[in-house]
Order: structure tokens, then C-alpha cells, then sequence
């Protein structure tokens, strides 16, 4: 299969073509070419306007992604008026096997074009292309949760954002064993890829990471306005096994007193228990720190029992996360494992008429059998909802309860829920 090279899909850039639209693949090796999709990718963000060693080290790092844009021939910039990009990523799904994953991202259209179907183009030419190539489902994040159900994704991780109080917190965890140091960006960014393999590979949700998304998470992209605070403190084992790390910079202390910086993680990495709780320890007990900020964790992070007091560690956000399309029902749902036997059959609808159809799932052992039937349905469920409850988070009852399952869905949720919540913990 090679994502780089599948051609445009001909739907979408037929009806961007009825509107005066050109869809095409960007040719990332024209530096002039693939500079202007960067600018319109970060001006759709509202981000400032990249630099030339923002644009090299991004030109470096998203070459390797399917890169398409939509142009309007007739204004003189020559820029795109439409962006978005994707590859194939390996999506850690319950069991811990690892499943392709069409991953979407920089999906941006111009405010001058908005609302003129340019992201339904974009959207419906991704999936009919991932699904062309065989990939059985596609991942993103989300901007607005408002956008993507529309073309049948659903929420399937949820992620805390965190403020502790340091000066009220005091360590309740276990002992914690093993060695702490700073340590350099550049100098550890090999060992740190190592240490976000086994991160990302031990829960259901986390992405295999291409070098950009790790970078990020070890240390400061350029252009970063806070690159210069960085700090890196990393964690190997008694044994001197690297297992964890953290990023984080320290913010000035409002209150004009030295003694109560705030802390803002960027990442925190743990592939073992022991790294999450020397890490968590070393933030909770930092000197001239009164608040540490962290975002995008799990909704299972053990916070609340690793501190004195948990009124001092408060949730400061639950959002939608990782949001799943379904492209193949059979292939998606065979390349998990289930934690309770059963059999079911699913009616599933499907607007963009990818994944509908009636599948019977008989799970034995953990491990499922899919194939289309034309018994009666046990379920009937929109595409998007499959999506929402195809990591194993809880989340099948709420939809019911909104009309949007039919039928049993305590044996839909018997089958597909997980012991241990799914969980993203970065953006793409
Ligand atoms: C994976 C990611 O990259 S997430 C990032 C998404 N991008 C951003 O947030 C950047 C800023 N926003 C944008 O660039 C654009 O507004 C986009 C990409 C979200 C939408 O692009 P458009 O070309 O305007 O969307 P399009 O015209 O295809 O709209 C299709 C439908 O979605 C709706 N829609 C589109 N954007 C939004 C939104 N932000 N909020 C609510 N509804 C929306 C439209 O109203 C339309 O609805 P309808 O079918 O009922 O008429």
C-alpha cells in the first residue's frame, strides 16, 4: 500500500472542481510549494506566521505524510485555500495488538472559502481513500467537537486536564526507588523515543509516534515562544533502565512572590509504575512551586491516591480525545481482543455508505469472529457510535440513553467495554 502516492480521490475533486476548486497532492519535495501549504496550515490554526527555520524543521518533519490542498486558481497568493494531511499509524487497541489506523490531521480552510463543502471534500476524499487501501478505520483529534460526527467518527477516548496544589498536597504513594536527573533534549531524544514506544504501545488509544510527535513531547518545536524555560528530567530504574520522563517549564509566580511558580507539564511519560510516581513525586515536591498544570491525561490517572489531600488535585477538564471512524467493520473489530465472550448481531448505519450493514460478532476466547448476516439485529447503531465504543470506553449506556442505540445494549457494552479505560495522551 503507499498512502504517499494513491491518487486523489476522483468524488471529491469532481465536486471541488464544480465550484472553481482544484484538489491535488502537494509535492513535498518543492520546498515553494509545500512552504505555502504550511503557511495556510498554520494560519488556520491562528498560529503566527512561520519563520524560515520553523518552516525547514516543519518541511522536514511532515514530509512524510500524504499531503493534499485545495487551490483557488483565480486569487493571486497561489496559496492553498484548503489543507489537511494524513498517514498510516499503528493504534494500540484493547489486548495491546496494534491495528493501521488512517490518522487525519491539519485539516484547515481558509476563512475566505469557509462553508463552501472544501472540508467535506477533504473528509470524504480521506476516508473513501483509507478505505480504498485496505486501512480499517481513521483516527483524529479534534478542534471542535461539533465537526467530525457528521462523517460517522466518535469520541472514543476522553482525556483530564489536572491542577495541583503543591502547598497543600503531600505524597501519599509508595516509596519511589530509581534515579532522577536532568538531562538535555538533544542528548536524550533517542533514549526518550524508546521510552514513548512502550508508552504508546501499552494502552489501548496511544499511536505509535512518528519522530515529529515525539519531538514534541521531549522538548520544544521551533518557534516555540517558551523553548528557552524547557526543562527535562528523565528517570531510569535502580538498574539504569530509562523508563520515564518529564517536560515541563516553570511560569512566573503571579502573586510576585518567589516562593509560588506554577509548573505547566507538557508531557509526562511513564512506562512503568514506578516512573509515574518518581515523576509525579519530583513535581509535587519542587521547591518555589505552589501549582503544577497538566493536560491531556487519562481519566484514570491515580492522582487522587497518590496525594495527602484530594481536594488538592482537581480535574480541571474532561474532553472528548481521540475520536475512531470505522472503514471495515470485520477487519476493525478482529483486531482487538474482548475481555467477555458473547455474540451479537450489529445493525450499522452509515451515512458515506462505507461500513453499513448487518454483522454478526461472536467473540470466543477473547478473540472475534465478524462476518455480515441476515439475521435479525441485536443493535442497531450509527457508524459513529461503533466508533465510540470500539477502544472499550464506557460509553454505550449515555448513548443509549440519547436514542442514538437500539436495542441491547447491555450486551453490547458487556462485550465491548474495558476494565481499563482507553486513553490518548497526545495530539496529532
Ligand atoms: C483533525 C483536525 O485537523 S481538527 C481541525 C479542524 N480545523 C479547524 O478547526 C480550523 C478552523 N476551521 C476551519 O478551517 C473550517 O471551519 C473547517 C475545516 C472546520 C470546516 O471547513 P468548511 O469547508 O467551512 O466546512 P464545510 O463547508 O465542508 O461544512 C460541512 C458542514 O459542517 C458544518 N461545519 C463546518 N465547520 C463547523 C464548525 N466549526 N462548527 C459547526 N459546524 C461546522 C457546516 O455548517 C456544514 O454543515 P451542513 O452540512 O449542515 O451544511
Amino acid at each position: 500500500m503507499d498512502f504517499l502516492t494513491q491518487p486523489i480521490d476522483p468524488t471529491s475533486e469532481r465536486d471541488l472542481a464544480a465550484g472553481g476548486l482544484r484538489l491535488t497532492l502537494v509535492d513535498t519535495s518543492d520546498a515553494a510549494a509545500f512552504d505555502g501549504w504550511i503557511r495556510a496550515d498554520f494560519r488556520g490554526f491562528h498560529s503566527g506566521r512561520p519563520k524560515d527555520d520553523v518552516l525547514e524543521e516543519a518541511r522536514g518533519y511532515l514530509a512524510g505524510r500524504r499531503t493534499t490542498g485545495v487551490y483557488d486558481d483565480a486569487i493571486p497568493s497561489g496559496e492553498p485555500v484548503g489543507t489537511v494531511n494524513s498517514w498510516v499509524a499503528p493504534l494500540t487497541v484493547p489486548g495491546g495488538g496494534r491495528v493501521d489506523a488512517w490518522a487525519i490531521s491539519s485539516v484547515t480552510v481558509a476563512p475566505t472559502h469557509r462553508r463552501r463543502r472544501i472540508a467535506t471534500a477533504l473528509l470524504g476524499g480521506e476516508l473513501r481513500t483509507a478505505h480504498a487501501l485496505g486501512v480499517p478505520l481513521a483516527i483524529l483529534t479534534v478542534s471542535e467537537s461539533v465537526i467530525y460526527g457528521r462523517w460517522g467518527f466518535g469520541p472514543a477516548t476522553f482525556a483530564t486536564a489536572w491542577s495541583i496544589d503543591t502547598k497543600r498536597v503531600r505524597w501519599a504513594g509508595a516509596e519511589t526507588t530509581g534515579r532522577l536527573s536532568f538531562t538535555d533534549a538533544e542528548e536524550y531524544r533517542e533514549t526518550g523515543g524508546r521510552v514513548l514506544d512502550r508508552v504508546m504501545a501499552a494502552r489501548a488509544g496511544e499511536i505509535a509516534l512518528e519522530p515529529y510527535l515525539a519531538h514534541r513531547l521531549i522538548g520544544p518545536l521551533k518557534g516555540d515562544p517558551d523553548a528557552e524555560k524547557y526543562r527535562l528530567v528523565r528517570y531510569d530504574s535502580p538498574e539504569g533502565e530509562p523508563e520515564g520522563f518529564v517536560s515541563y517549564t516553570v511560569k512566573d509566580d503571579e502573586a510576585d512572590d518567589f516562593t509560588r511558580h506554577t509548573v505547566e507539564v507538557n508531557y509526562l511519560a511513564a512506562a512503568t509504575d514506578e516512573a509515574l510516581t518518581a515523576l509525579w513525586r519530583y513535581l509535587f515536591e519542587l521547591d518555589l512551586v505552589a501549582r503544577v498544570k497538566i493536560w491531556t491525561r487519562g481519566v484514570d490517572e491515580p492522582l487522587p491516591a497518590l496525594v495527602s489531600d484530594i481536594r488538592g488535585a482537581t480535574v480541571t477538564d474532561v474532553e472528548d480525545h481521540l475520536w475512531v471512524r470505522i472503514l471495515d467493520v470485520p477487519a476493525a473489530l478482529q483486531a482487538r481482543s474482548y475481555e467477555r465472550d458473547g455474540s451479537l448481531v450489529l445493525d450499522v448505519a452509515d451515512d458515506l455508505g462505507i461500513a453499513a450493514g448487518r454483522y454478526r460478532i461472536t467473540v470466543a476466547d477473547g478473540r472475534a469472529e465478524v462476518v455480515t448476516t441476515g439475521d435479525a439485529a441485536d443493535v442497531s447503531l450509527p457508524v459513529s457510535a461503533l466508533g465510540s465504543v470500539y477502544l472499550g470506553h464506557d460509553t454505550a449506556r449515555g448513548l443509549a440513553v440519547a436514542g442514538r442505540i437500539h436495542g441491547d445494549v447491555a450486551a453490547l457494552d458487556r462485550i465491548f467495554r474495558t476494565a481499563v479505560p482507553p486513553r490518548l495522551s497526545t495530539w496529532f
